[in-house]
């Protein structure tokens, strides 16, 4: 059976990124930029004070002990037109602009004054105190490269280089539809046999979280003609995926309902715990993932498999991120031929560690334990025991995804 690695290389050479779209700074924090942006102006644009005091020519004050006429005042956003002179200095504030003739700052705490004369024991070098032209960066310079998702720092960075918007991928739209005749919509009132559909508003949040925009499909009863309308309700969207019906029971018709209206299965079936029936394929152009009916297995498929091909689409480099490591909490068994992603707390020790627990029950059903959870940890087909205090490799899922 396929392994979980070699499934979701399958599923990220179905994807691809999307089209670009300008969007204003301000709504640009966690979008993925689309090209490399190049800054319009050098930071800072001319040469600047760093601090408040006087602009002075340092070979004035070469050997120390001085008296300089102070001749003008340049306050930020108001550059000095005259040229400074022998034996002169001018008024500065931090951020404005070094008066022409001027190298270097004395600082206001280093100067005496009286009136007109500015009086310091101080030797100052070239360049004290000055911050030079593009010491940021240039004009011209590639500040934020493409495929990078922009985080605050970035949208300041992208403002000091004077651009108002920027060119981002396109967020991906991700149709969600659950199939079920038990399913209802949360909050009804429920007759014997029916549940509330948890699973398609669990996954909207999180591919919302990941940057996708999730489209919520009807929930769809299980029979052949149900499925078939799924067809029609995906123009525009760039990803397709249903939940539930994956399994092998009777009932269990997705892959056969899409099958009739021209999905071409990739694979259906994987080495996973919780996960097992997972399907991808495509119908048309369009990506398909069958997720498990069970909440939990719905869930990890989503972070294992859907947020990859989200940020393959957004133009990520690294579709995959790399776990993280973690001291395990507990001993564990010998592992099977699955693939484990055991739902576990994450605490810290005092050496800054972080300690994984998986729970002691695992059913893919228990969503309480899920929301319970900060991370998984992974435990590779046919891992040997392993005991409390090994390192082990574990997956977020208290974090912004
Ligand atoms: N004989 C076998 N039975 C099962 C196998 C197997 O290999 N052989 N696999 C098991 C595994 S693993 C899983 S996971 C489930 C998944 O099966 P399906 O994808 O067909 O899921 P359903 O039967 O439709 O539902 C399973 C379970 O989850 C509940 N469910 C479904 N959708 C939702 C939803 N949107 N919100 C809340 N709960 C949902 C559903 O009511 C069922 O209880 O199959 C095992 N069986
Ligand atoms: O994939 Mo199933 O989740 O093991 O119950």
């Amino acid at each position: 059976m396929l392994s979980v690695s070699e499934a979701r290389e399958r599923i990220l050479q179905g994807v691809f990124p999307l089209p670009a779209e300008v969007v204003a700074l301000t709504d640009a924090c966690g979008r993925v930029s689309a090209a490399p942006l190049a800054a319009r102006l050098s930071n800072p644009p001319a040469d600047v004070s760093a601090m408040d005091g006087y602009a002075v020519r340092a070979a004035d004050l070469s050997t120390g002990g001085a008296t300089l006429e102070c001749v003008a005042e340049a306050p930020a956003g108001h550059p000095v037109a005259t040229t400074i002179g022998l034996g002169q200095c001018a008024r500065i504030f931090t951020g404005s602009v070094m008066p022409a003739g001027t190298d270097a700052v004395l600082i206001q705490e280093n100067a005496q004054v009286d009136g007109r004369a500015v009086t310091t024991g101080h030797v100052i070098a070239p360049g004290t105190f000055v911050r030079c032209r593009g010491q940021d960066f240039a004009q011209g310079q590639v500040v934020i490269p493409a495929g990078r998702r922009l985080s605050a720092r970035d949208i300041g960075l992208a403002a000091a280089a004077n651009h108002p918007w920027v060119e981002v991928t396109r967020r991906p739209r991700v149709a969600i539809a659950a199939t079920g005749d038990e399913l209802l919509l949360p909050g009804s009132t429920l007759a014997a046999g029916q549940i509330a559909n948890s699973s398609t508003p669990m996954l909207a949040a999180l591919l919302r979280q990941a940057g996708a925009e999730p489209v919520m499909l009807p929930v769809l009863r299980d029979n052949m003609s149900d499925l078939a309308t799924l067809e029609r309700m995906v123009d525009g969207v760039d990803m397709l995926i249903t939940t539930g019906g994956a399994s092998v029971g009777s009932h269990d018709l997705v892959r056969r309902g899409l099958e009739q209206v021209g999905l071409k299965t990739d694979f259906w079936k994987i080495a996973m715990r919780p996960g097992r029936p997972l399907m991808s394929g495509h119908l048309g152009r369009l990506p398909f993932i069958g997720l498990p009916g069970n909440p939990v297995a719905a869930f990890v498929c989503t972070v294992v498999f859907v947020l990859p091909a989200l940020r393959r689409m957004a133009g990520l480099d690294n579709a995959v991120e790399p776990p993280q490591r973690a001291v395990l909490g507990v001993d564990l068994p010998e592992n099977d031929w699955r693939m484990d992603f055991l739902r576990s707390s994450l605490t810290h020790d005092g050496q800054g560690q972080q300690i994984a627990t998986p729970f002691p029950v695992q059913d893919s059903a228990m969503l309480h334990i899920l929301a319970d959870s900060q991370a998984l940890v992974l435990r590779a087909p046919h891992a040997p025991p392993a005991r409390a205090g090994d390192m082990c490799e574990i997956i977020r899922i208290d974090q912004g995804l």
